[in-house]
């Protein structure tokens, strides 16, 4: 894609481009409630075949149930949710042709990386030649060449992260559901999984639902994001489109950092990257209270008002500040919300 595109015209095009696309996932008008009401609803959605699409919002929001009612793990209240244009909500998990990953890898502790992942080819009466050749090369595609004797309790989390995903691909499923499969991985090793993730997605072409609450991990992974928050959709949309230009309060306080002033009669949101610093010109005042060397860029925090408002700037302006001295703050870019937003 050129960079020279604006991120509503890329937004566009990967809009454009997403509809030409075959529909793999489409849930229609679904509803979920749980017995004492909670859930999610009225949830309309397309995923297109070889996407990542990531559900990204605070805890209790409801990623899991949608997640949980497409793999069949929950019955739903009404509407419908159809694969490759079949509606799967009245088959059971075994029959839908999906496969889940959780949190916990759910390997089987007593069998080696092998039997695990022969385990379910077996019970699809694959031939013992196909499978082993299956094996060799789902466990070359997840980085795990030479493991097949070993114990899950003989490899790192991230390993048997890795082997439960090679286990879900081997069944070949028209789409791969994975909730929260890092989160119990340390930093750098959660990284580096996201970075295998989208590898191993780009050359197999297989359609990915992702749950997570880290919108750094939504960001980085996904071709679209849709943020929830209480049961529903705040916004479905490409991370530029997401990150530039918020549909909601909640999403732009969600993704990333934002300053928040407010006027009159609009909230601004207002990332810190987005605000110019200089002693003379700009159009709001305010004093300079902290100034933090963060490696490459500098974060100034500025009072304005009564508000704290953050602002990163290059080394080069940030050693012209001092703390305590007057400054003024153009705002770049923003997103205005009405007051009662
Ligand atoms: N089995 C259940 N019975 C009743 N309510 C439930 C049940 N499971 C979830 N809920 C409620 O439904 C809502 C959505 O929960 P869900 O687990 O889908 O959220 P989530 O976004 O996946 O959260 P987390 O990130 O914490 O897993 C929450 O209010 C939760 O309390």
């Amino acid at each position: 894609m050129s960079n020279t595109m604006t991120g509503s015209e890329k937004a566009a095009a990967a809009g454009t481009a997403a509809e030409k696309r075959k529909v793999k996932l489409e849930i229609k008008d679904m509803t979920k409630h749980y017995d004492n009401g909670d859930g999610v609803e009225n949830i309309n959605l397309k995923i297109y075949e070889g996407e990542i699409v990531t559900f990204l919002g605070p805890s209790g929001c409801g990623k899991s149930t949608i997640l949980r009612t497409i793999g069949g793990f929950l019955d739903v209240t009404s509407g419908d949710i159809l694969i490759d244009g079949q509606s799967i909500v009245n088959l059971p998990p075994e029959n839908r042709p999906t496969a889940m990953v959780f949190q916990s890898y759910n390997l089987w502790p007593h069998m080696t990386v092998y039997e695990n992942l022969a385990f379910g080819l077996k019970l699809r009466k694959i031939p013992k030649k196909t499978m082993d050749e299956d094996i060799r090369k789902i466990l070359a595609l997840v980085s795990m060449s030479g493991t097949e004797k070993k114990y899950p309790g003989q490899l790192s989390g991230g390993q048997q992260q890795r082997i439960a995903i090679a286990r879900s691909l081997l069944l070949k499923p028209a789409l791969l559901l994975l909730d929260e499969p890092f989160s119990a991985l340390d930093a750098k090793i959660r990284q580096q999984m996201r970075e295998e993730l989208k590898r191993i997605q780009s050359s197999l072409g297989i359609t990915v639902i992702f749950v997570t609450h880290d919108q750094e991990e939504a960001m980085a992974i996904s071709h679209r994001i849709v943020v929830m928050n209480k049961g529903k959709f705040d916004q479905v949309g490409t991370p530029d489109e997401i990150y530039d230009q918020p549909a909601t309060l909640h999403v732009a306080s969600f993704i990333g950092e934002m300053n928040f002033i407010k006027n009159d009669n609009y909230t601004i949101a207002v990332r810190p990257e987005d605000l110019l610093v200089d002693n003379e010109k700009g159009e709001i005042e305010g004093t300079v209270s902290t100034i933090m060397l963060m490696g490459h860029y500098v974060l100034i925090m500025v009072l304005v008002g009564n508000d704290i408002v953050k602002c990163y700037v290059n080394r080069e302006i940030g050693d012209q500040q001092k703390e305590g001295k007057k400054v003024k703050l153009t705002v770049s870019k923003s997103t205005h919300f009405p007051l009662s937003a």
